[in-house]
């Protein structure tokens, strides 16, 4: 079977680069040509926890030489979208319809909310689903990627009417045994509000104040704030249909210790000048207050904060 994994980023070449090692037929779909090329000649460059690093073979091209190709190929296959939210648009929303038929499920590994409803939007029939990782994953150059944590993947279908148990049996296997974590979930809406809500604690709060996930709680100041932030965002996900768990507030703090020298992903994209997941994260909390007509005061305010900062 066929994996396409749109995005040569850090979860991209992680899941691309070991899905190869592990035997399968695996495409990675970039924006640049020069990245493809290179992916294509020298391969993925994968560092694993140890530090030991190899190199992996596998097919690369642009997502905009898509337009060119004539022909659909229809046998199974699965598109894994690893990009940022803040990729997500039209055009390549447009690219992904090009690579996607019927016989293709479409796997989203992104934190924050927001993107299925545009994939909904673009791709009406097919079988989508949602993912949660932990795994750790950074990006040294165009194709070099360092293991930096072990996490769990999550994923379950989005819509149960059109899921596929086949495809969705046949990447359980080849993600186990390409050595993942994973499991399938029919509780995913649960499973991203839990991510959700330690990404809208810890990621914000980070990047405002320039410090390590591990900094962040040490300081009383910041401490009372992440509460207030976490209280504050369970009351919404609540009123969403998320009932809160007991341990909820602990696991951010042990998601702080776990990870405590990380830079989080929104800090790393301020200090690069990229555009954050703000948007998607605190503001797709203040965007379910406004369904739910709550007032969400903290996440309007972090989200505001955070677009200042690049
Ligand atoms: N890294 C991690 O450890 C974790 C990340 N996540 C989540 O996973 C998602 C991906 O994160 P991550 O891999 O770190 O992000 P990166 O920024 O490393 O990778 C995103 C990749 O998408 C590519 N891209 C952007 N636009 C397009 C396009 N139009 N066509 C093809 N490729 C495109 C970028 O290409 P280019 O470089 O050319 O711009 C880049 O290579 C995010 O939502 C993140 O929050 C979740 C858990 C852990
Ligand atoms: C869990 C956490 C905060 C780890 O850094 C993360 O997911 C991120 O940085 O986006």
């Amino acid at each position: 079977m066929k994996i396409h994994i749109v995005g040569g980023g850090a979860i991209g070449l992680l899941h691309a680069g070991r899905l190869a090692q592990a035997g399968q037929e695996v495409t990675v779909w970039t924006r640049t040509d020069k990245q493809a090329e290179q992916l294509r000649t020298e391969g993925i460059r994968l560092e694993d926890l140890n530090g030991e690093a190899c190199d992996i073979p596998v097919l690369s091209y642009t997502l905009a030489s898509l337009a060119k190709q004539s022909g659909k190929d229809d046998s199974p296959s699965w598109i894994i979208l690893t990009v940022k939210q803040t990729h997500i648009d039209v055009s390549l929303l447009r690219q992904i319809q090009l690579l996607s038929h019927r016989h293709t499920a479409v796997l989203c590994l992104q934190n924050g909310i927001g993107h299925m409803d545009k994939l909904v939007d673009f791709l009406p029939e097919a079988a989508l689903y949602t993912g949660v990782t932990s795994i750790g994953a950074r990006r040294l150059d165009v194709r070099s990627v360092r293991h930096t944590g072990e996490g769990q993947l999550w994923f379950g279908p989005l819509n149960e009417d059109k899921k596929d148990e086949n495809l969705q049996n046949l990447l359980l296997n080849m993600l186990q045994s390409a050595g993942f974590s994973v499991q399938l979930s029919n509780e995913m809406k649960g499973r991203i509000y839990q991510k959700l809500l330690i990404n809208a604690v810890i990621n914000p709060l980070t990047a405002i104040y320039d410090t390590t996930n591990g900094e962040l709680p040490r300081h009383p100041s910041r401490l009372k704030l992440m509460r207030s932030l976490y209280e504050e965002t369970v009351s919404v996900l609540a009123a969403d249909g998320k009932k809160p768990e007991d341990d909820g507030w602990q696991r951010v703090l042990q998601v702080c210790e776990a990870t405590a020298t990380n830079v989080s992903s929104m800090l790393s994209d301020v200090r690069a000048g990229r555009e954050t997941e703000i948007d998607w994260i605190n503001g797709g909390v203040s965007a379910l207050a406004r369904q739910s007509g709550m007032p969400s005061p903290l996440n309007d305010a972090v989200t505001a904060l955070v677009k200042q900062l690049h």
